[in-house]
């Protein structure tokens, strides 16, 4: 088992750091741990452990740690295209990080998703070797809803597809099937399009129907050569030119309390998408107006930091159940019934505190809007980036020709999840039960960036995604929300419920709702889905890139980038999947390293 021992000498010596106790950095230092018995490996993570907490560990209570004390509750700069509006960042600051306030979205992008970052120029990552690292990951509880494919049976994270399955979702199914939209119950094998049920990151084989994330599922197995530190913040990475090396060697890192700790081998970044690009960039090792705007010595010139910032937007709908379907809203203003459920879990019995979201569609665009809406979009996405010089850009062009990759998914989301709010104690709909379609936009070509803008690790970072910032992402939107009013208005689901509480016709008409009453409502509501990623990009330094296809910084030796930062391209799917595949490779990678220069020094 690891030592949670929270000493930390000054100017102690490890042979790795790891900085970042999230997703990836625990699954990391975990690996290392195993495969490198005679190592030391240091984890740090700068939020607390949080093993009892039950806003974690309860499914149904997904979301409710968003805003607290276990988030970094970063927000963006005013967003020009959608109105000025501030969208909250929201990342873990917990062991676990992200995975311990996600909402257990358990999937995986198609084959040629992951086989464009080997087409982005870096050779062997590709499907086959993302899915085998995937299937290391995880244990699949099998079940009638899913196939044969694409899962793996060894893995420390637990998933199933959820036994809480409320009425009005079995409806799920065959509307999609009426629009069209086949059945897939192969989806994690490399062809996500179609209908199914997914699996969420569940333990059901605990004594508690418990979420299974980084600090539960991974850290637990780690041997005793590794030490996990909890509450201290990493302030930047100590780089020195050793004689005669041509890159910079990262000898250990600086804490917010000034503490120097010292790498013997390497140093793993692990901070996420917002945070890695950050703690470069206070270690010298970005773009030359960045880092003099910060006040912070350049070291190594790699104007690729902090840049490429790409997520996934989503835009939700919302219709108010007939009264006769129980929804999940019901924890939300019934207290007797909550506690008598919440009792339930606490015993591990069935209960609605095990609910996840369960039914997912994935299309192309031809599948969702026809050839011409398709057509338009491919038009508008040329419009937006076809002179652009980026490789990311000419690849999500390339991927919209491509009729295997998703461009869009919808989310039967059970209960209220909109944006204007459940209805408040005094209005005659509270009481009332809901259910959400929450339509994801999976290649946006909006970038933007992440950067510092002090040489204190304290402050926080700009961030300005450019969200919707072409009039493909709009309409790309646009058509997404048009989408789920016409899934709601299909049989069996149109069965299901009484009105549509969001949009609401009032905002936008049933018929003959105009192009600019669309447009209001996506500019209003439309949110991220979580999913920074590609601000240390895996790219050619030419092209842009902060890390080679071994994930280490270009112009050091040791120090590598093990995060979602790395993602050169948005996948069509949820990234944890992703996120720990990538931390499997990077332990593979770090483990054959340390071998070769054992051999050589040999
Ligand atoms: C609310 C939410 C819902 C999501 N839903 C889903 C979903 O359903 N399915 C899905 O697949 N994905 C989902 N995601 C995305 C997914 O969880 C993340 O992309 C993934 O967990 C990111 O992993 P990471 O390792 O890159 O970063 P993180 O897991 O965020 O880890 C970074 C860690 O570094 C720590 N840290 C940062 N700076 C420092 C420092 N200076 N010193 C020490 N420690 C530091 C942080 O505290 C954190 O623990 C969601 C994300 C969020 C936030």
């Amino acid at each position: 088992a690891p030592s949670f021992d929270q000493t930390l000498a000054a100017n102690a010596v490890y042979d790795y750091i790891v900085v970042g106790g999230g997703t990836a950095g625990s699954a990391v230092a975990t690996r290392l741990s195993q495969g490198l018995p005679w190592a030391s490996i240091l984890l740090l993570e700068a939020g607390p452990s949080a093993p009892a907490e039950e806003r974690i560990n309860i499914p149904g209570r997904k979301g409710s740690t968003l805003g607290t004390v276990y988030d970094w509750n970063f927000t963006t700069v005013p967003q020009a295209a959608v109105k000025n509006r501030v969208f909250n960042i929201n990342r873990g600051k917990v062991l676990g990080g992200s995975s311990a306030l996600n909402l257990m979205t358990w999937d995986r992008a198609s084959v040629r998703d992951y086989n464009t970052w080997s087409e982005l120029g870096n050779p062997g990552w590709t499907w086959q070797t993302m899915i085998a690292a995937m299937k290391k990951v995880e244990t699949f509880a099998q079940s009638a809803d899913y196939g044969t494919t694409g899962f793996g049976t060894t893995g420390p994270v637990k998933t199933v597809i959820n036994r809480f399955i409320p009425e009005q979702q079995k409806t799920w199914i065959p509307t999609m099937n009426g629009l069209g939209i086949p059945l897939n119950k192969e989806s994690l094998g490399g062809n996500p399009l179609g209908v199914m049920y997914q699996p969420s990151n569940i333990d059901s084989k605990a004594p508690l129907w418990n979420r299974s994330y980084a600090a539960n599922s991974y850290i637990p197995t780690a041997r005793s050569n590794l030490q996990v530190v909890t509450g201290v913040r990493v302030a930047k990475v100590n780089l020195s030119k050793l004689p005669g090396k041509s890159t910079y060697t990262a000898t250990g890192v600086t804490l917010q309390d000034g503490t120097v700790i010292k790498a013997r081998n390497e140093i793993v970044l692990s901070a996420g998408s917002i945070q890695s690009p950050g703690l470069l960039e206070l270690s010298g090792i970005g773009k030359a107006s960045v880092l003099s705007a910060a006040n912070v010595t350049q070291i190594i010139d790699l104007p690729g930091v902090g840049e490429n910032l790409q997520d996934h937007i989503r835009i939700q709908s919302s219709y108010q159940l007939k009264d006769n379907y129980t929804s999940f809203d019901i924890l939300r203003y019934n207290a007797t019934f909550t506690a008598a459920q919440l009792d339930l879990w606490r015993h591990g019995n069935y209960s609605m505190f095990d609910y996840t979201g369960s039914g997912y569609t994935y299309t192309n665009w031809k599948q969702a809007l026809g050839a011409s809406g398709a057509a338009t979009l491919t038009t508008l996405a040329q419009q937006a980036v076809g002179s652009s010089t980026s490789v990311v850009d000419q690849k999500k062009l390339a991927l919209l020709s491509d009729a295997t990759v998703p461009q869009l998914e919808v989310i039967f989301s059970d209960g209220y999840t909109g944006v204007k709010g459940y209805p408040a104690a005094t209005s005659p709909l509270f009481g009332k039960g809901f259910f959400s379609l929450i339509s994801v936009v999976m290649h946006p070509l909006s970038r933007g960036s992440v950067h510092i803008t002090s040489s204190d690790i304290s402050a926080n970072p700009t961030i300005n995604p450019n969200y919707l910032s072409n009039e493909h992402d709009i309409q790309a939107a646009i058509a997404a929300i048009k989408y789920t009013r016409k899934i709601a208005n299909s049989a069996p689901m149109n069965a299901l419920w009484t009105a549509e509480y969001e949009p609401g016709t009032a905002a936008v008409p049933a018929t003959g709702a105009t192009d600019a009453q669309w447009r209001d409502f996506v500019l209003n509501t439309t949110l991220s889905i979580f999913h920074p990623s590609g601000t240390a990009a895996m790219l050619p330094r030419a092209k842009g890139g902060v890390v080679s296809p071994q994930l280490v910084v270009y112009g050091t030796s040791n120090l590598r980038v093990v995060d979602a930062s790395v993602i050169p391209l948005l996948i069509s799917a949820h990234i944890q999947t992703a996120v720990y595949g990538i931390a499997e490779i990077a332990a593979d990678l770090l483990i054959q390293d340390c071998g070769r220069k054992k051999r050589a020094e040999a």
